[in-house]
């Protein structure tokens, strides 16, 4: 667990809004979701900014609905925490305007933006209990005794540490930790929510779990969430809509299902869903005639493999298949319920997915097979 220092402090508690302004009347939950609400409650419009030489981001627009969570997804470096500090007032912007609910908020100082923030390492106080980490920016709020208490019990309740409310940080699991801290973020009513890898220093198991939670709570409250992370799969689980980035700028946005089916060029295709990314060339063989794209993206679920020796189990084909190039099998790895296969095939190594079904199923190291791919789900590029 992370101890306070000067710098996570301020970092944290300046979020805290000091003056009620942006606080909801009523402090019970509100449900609000995104498709009912206006669009447009968040709008990035032109952000810039570097870092000396480098320019960590360039060129963002963006609008969020009301109630939506969207998560921001891009490899290291890509300047997705860079953009989040932007938006919370801890990063000076060079260019661009950020507006809340029709306010511009660009030059507002964190504590005044009504926004929340919740770190990977969770910064709790160390020598304060639950409740008092809880409390802390209600009482920098100057928010009278009785409805501190009844706020945050209400808000440990929805986290679901009631029971924990008298416990030192050093009494907690960390993803009891990591509750705590949302609950200090969700005390103060932010109007968005902003969450910076949250899950990235929990193991699988609670992960997956305070995955859920999260999404629920913030479903509940109706809450504008900006969500962090390098995980495709954590972004495809959890978003409204995902926000793919590259080098400091917005490459896709879109909902999961369109960022996973239909990348909009290399790059997307190259970060989700462990596409085969090939030369048009390249990937002739494999789709015949009537493909003259510079590019192509083949996800390793649309490939299918033929076992070549008569005795093995046959495998369905798709609708309209390619012509079939002959590969050998040089890698199997099993997922799970997905066994993924690094396949030989005209020239390139091709990653190609199938489903675990039964151990009769499997492919052999080192066996030869025919690859066929489904027609149906090329993605082509023009570069
Ligand atoms: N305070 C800073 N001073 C100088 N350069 C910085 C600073 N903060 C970030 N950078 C640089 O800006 C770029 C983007 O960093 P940022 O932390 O936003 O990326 P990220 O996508 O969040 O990466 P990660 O997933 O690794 O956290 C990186 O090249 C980083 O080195």
């Amino acid at each position: 667990m992370t101890t306070l220092t000067a710098d996570t402090l301020s970092n944290d508690a300046t979020l805290l809004p000091d003056t009620p302004d942006t606080a909801r009347d009523d402090a019970g939950p509100v449900a609000s979701p995104a498709s009912a609400a206006a669009p447009e409650y968040l709008r990035l419009e032109g952000l810039a900014k570097r870092f000396g030489e480098t320019q960590v981001l360039s060129q963002i627009d963006a609008e969020i609905a009301k109630g939506e969570f969207v998560t921001l997804l891009g490899p290291s470096g890509c300047g997705k925490s860079t953009l989040l500090r932007a938006i919370a007032g801890l990063n000076q912007l060079d260019d661009g305007r950020i507006v809340v609910d029709d306010e511009e908020i660009t030059a507002l100082p964190p504590q005044r933006r009504g926004i929340g923030m919740v770190f990977q390492h969770y910064a709790l106080f160390p020598n304060m209990r639950v409740s008092d980490n809880v409390a802390f920016g209600l009482r920098m709020q100057k928010v009278p005794q009785e409805e501190r208490r009844r706020r945050i019990d209400e808000v440990l309740r929805l986290v679901e540490l009631q029971a924990h409310a008298n416990k030192f940080p050093h009494q907690l699991s960390g993803g009891q930790c990591q509750r705590v801290a949302l609950a200090r973020a969700l005390v103060v009513e932010p109007r968005i929510l902003l969450m910076d890898e949250p899950l990235s220093a929990l193991d699988a198991r609670i992960r997956g779990h305070l995955r859920e939670q999260l999404r629920d709570i913030q479903q509940t409250l109706g809450l504008t969430t900006l969500f962090v992370t390098h995980d495709q799969e954590e972004a495809l689980m959890m978003s409204d809509r995902i926000f793919l980035m590259h080098d400091g700028r917005i490459l896709q946005q879109g909902a999961a299902e369109e960022l996973y089916t239909r990348p909009s060029g290399r790059h997307a295709a190259g970060f989700m869903g462990h596409y085969n990314v090939l030369l048009g060339d390249q990937a002739r063989p494999l789709l015949g005639d009537g493909f003259d794209s510079a590019r192509v993206a083949l996800r390793p679920e649309a490939l299918y493999l033929q076992p070549m020796t008569e005795e093995a189990v046959g495998v369905e084909l798709p609708v309209r298949p390619g012509p079939g190039c002959r590969g050998v099998i040089r890698r199997r790895q099993l997922l799970g319920n997905i066994v993924r296969y690094a396949v030989a095939c005209a020239g390139v190594v091709l990653s190609v997915d199938a489903l675990n079904r039964s151990s009769r199923h499997l492919l052999a190291e080192e066996s030869e097979v025919l690859v066929v791919v489904d027609l149906d789900e090329v993605q082509e590029f023009e570069e």
